[in-house]
């Protein structure tokens, strides 16, 4: 067990501090810590995504926003970790930096929550007013449905459940994985179905961030790794890497594993949902599982970069024009 303590940096949302509690009581239980708070000390740290609140600046901004300021606390060694969901997390990490630990992942779907307890999006009334802001899940819910009328809706849970029940809103989305751990009756709502709505790249699954140089912190994760999840992440982000997009591109991918086969699907759309070029794949994992599965990953994004030609460079490129 370590004798110093080691410092979890977070954001400081609700879901970020209930996702720092998750890996540090994971942490004290595989390193034998009787008392978790001082052997991995909650650090919580506001980003840059947290103060802005407008979807042009967010684009505009780059990628990175959530998690820059956690890195610079691991450069500095302020902390030993950064805890992230990894759907916020950009595909190419700063130098000297890596994701050492992807926990257990949790149920990737999103929710659609509305006053009426319509749980999907083809059961919402003409003209239907949804609130988001991501742009991933305007444009696949434009593709369903084109008459939905969408605005920007930014905040946390408690202030977009607000907004619903006010009648502010028809609708908005919120990943499951969130309303699950943050313990809310509304995770026990029907979820839509992987089929009808891809999630974002590594949607439900946290990631653990350390530097590449720093053994201590590296062993203490050593036990928390769920081999399974990670391989899944990969092949994901692997796409997301392919088409060069961030948490803001209309991007979306889920991967699965059973007995050694990868099931792989993604896609791209338009913003506006009039087009959308997806692939899917399942094949076997060969060799080493982690690198098999980025492998495929990569081909797969390739692949539906390849299908859209200029109409989906078009696509990706508007989201950091606006
Ligand atoms: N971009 C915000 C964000 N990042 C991760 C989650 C949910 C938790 C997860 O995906 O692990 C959310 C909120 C949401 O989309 O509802």
């Amino acid at each position: 067990m370590a004798l110093k303590p080691q410092i979890i940096a977070t954001r400081t949302s609700p879901l970020a501090l209930a996702q720092a509690r998750m890996l540090q009581s994971q942490l004290a239980k595989a390193n034998g810590a009787s008392d978790p708070d001082a052997a991995f000390p909650i650090l919580g740290l506001t980003t840059t995504g947290d103060r802005i609140t407008d979807r042009a600046l967010l684009a505009a901004g780059g990628k990175g926003l959530f998690t820059k300021e956690l890195e610079i606390a691991l450069q500095g060694k302020e902390a030993s970790f950064a805890v992230h969901s990894m759907k916020d997390v950009p595909t190419r990490l700063p130098d000297g930096m890596e994701i050492a630990c992807i926990l257990e992942r949790e149920d990737p779907r999103d929710v659609l929550l509305t006053e009426t307890g319509a749980a999907r999006v083809m059961d919402l009334p003409q003209g239907a007013v949804l609130g988001t802001a991501s742009i991933r899940r305007q444009a696949q819910a434009l593709t369903l449905r084109p008459d939905l009328k969408i605005v920007l809706l930014r905040g946390n849970v408690d202030t977009r459940l607000a907004k619903v029940r006010s009648g502010e809103i028809d609708a908005t989305f919120l990943a499951l994985a969130g309303l699950k751990r943050l313990g809310r009756e509304e995770a026990s709502r029907p979820a839509v179905e992987l089929h009808e709505m891809l999630p974002a790249p590594a949607q439900g699954a946290i990631g653990i961030e350390i530097r590449s140089d720093d053994g201590a912190a590296r062993e203490a994760l050593a036990a928390l790794d769920h081999a399974e999840s990670h391989i899944c992440v990969l092949a994901e982000r692997a796409v997301l890497a392919a088409l060069d997009g961030s948490c803001r591109t209309p991007i979306a991918a889920h991967a699965s594993l059973r007995h050694g086969t990868l099931s792989l699907a993604g896609e791209v759309l338009s913003p506006d949902g009039t087009h959308r070029w997806a692939q899917s794949v399942t094949l076997p994992l060969e060799g080493d599982p982690r690198a098999a599965a980025a492998e495929i990953g990569t081909r797969l994004g390739e692949a539906v970069r390849q299908s859209g030609g200029e109409a989906l460079e078009a696509a990706l490129a508007s989201v950091d024009e606006h």
